[in-house]
């Protein structure tokens, strides 16, 4: 293969996979901080406590900011964009948890259940970002949002970093309101290769005044 075809390729696969996922998770985490209210006001207080307000968040904040992260990662267990991963290829014939699959099977991972198993996780379905406070490291598996192992997302890094500069920076630049009339954003899922919110979400959003005064 020529180089340069090489390298239009990788960059094509790049800009597909590493658009869409980051997007989605957003508008997820959106979604959900708008139903938690509190939680929304908690990230605010924690991007005022380690930054202020006279600049905007950059990437070497991010490691200040523990309570933004754990919202990130209880809104890609929630709402793992690619809920059923990608598809694999058993390389040999192997028995996973008592099943024999053969070489050449297709596999699918439904990390969207793994993710909810009441079994792994307390209260699975309550949005509950403390918990991820005190996940251990033999845990990893519960949590498959990005793949595990050598065919996992070689962007995680990338899309925690995209994740945690693109809300953090929508949160601490602007406020944030249900449209009105609304109690409640529609947390339906649209199930595809990826999980979208079935209704997009619309939302009021106002600069934040406390970054006017410092900004302008
Ligand atoms: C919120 C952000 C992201 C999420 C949730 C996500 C999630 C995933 C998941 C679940 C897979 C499949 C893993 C598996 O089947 O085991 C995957 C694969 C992949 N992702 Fe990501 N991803 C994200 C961001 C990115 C970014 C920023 C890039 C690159 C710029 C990227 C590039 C890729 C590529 C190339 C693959 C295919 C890997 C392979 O087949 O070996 N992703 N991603």
């Amino acid at each position: 293969m020529k180089l340069t075809t090489f390298l239009t390729q990788n960059m094509q696969i790049m800009l597909i996979a590493g658009t869409e996922t980051p997007y989605l998770t957003l508008e997820w985490s959106m979604s959900l901080l708008l139903n938690n209210p509190n939680t929304m006001e908690m990230i605010s207080n924690e991007i005022s406590t380690h930054i202020g307000f006279d600049r905007l968040l950059q990437e070497n904040d991010l490691g200040k900011l523990g309570y933004l992260q754990n919202v990130i990662n209880e809104s890609l267990r929630l709402y793992p964009t690619l809920p059923l991963l990608l598809p694999h290829e058993a390389s040999e014939d192997i028995t996973v948890g008592g099943y024999s699959v053969p070489r050449g099977t297709m596999l699918m991972v439904n990390a969207w259940a793994i993710q909810r198993d009441p079994v792994l996780w307390d209260e699975p379905n309550k949005f509950m970002p403390e918990r991820f406070d005190k996940i251990a490291d033999q845990d990893r598996y519960k949590m498959l949002a990005f793949g595990v192992g050598r065919r996992g997302c070689p962007g995680v890094n990338l899309g925690y970093r995209i994740l945690g500069l693109a809300l953090g920076t929508l949160i601490q630049a602007f406020e944030w309101e249900k449209k009105i009339g609304i109690e409640e954003v529609d947390m339906t899922a649209f199930y595809g290769l990826s999980m979208a919110k079935l209704k997009p979400l619309q939302v009021l959003c106002k600069p934040c005044s406390n970054m006017i005064t410092h900004i302008l």
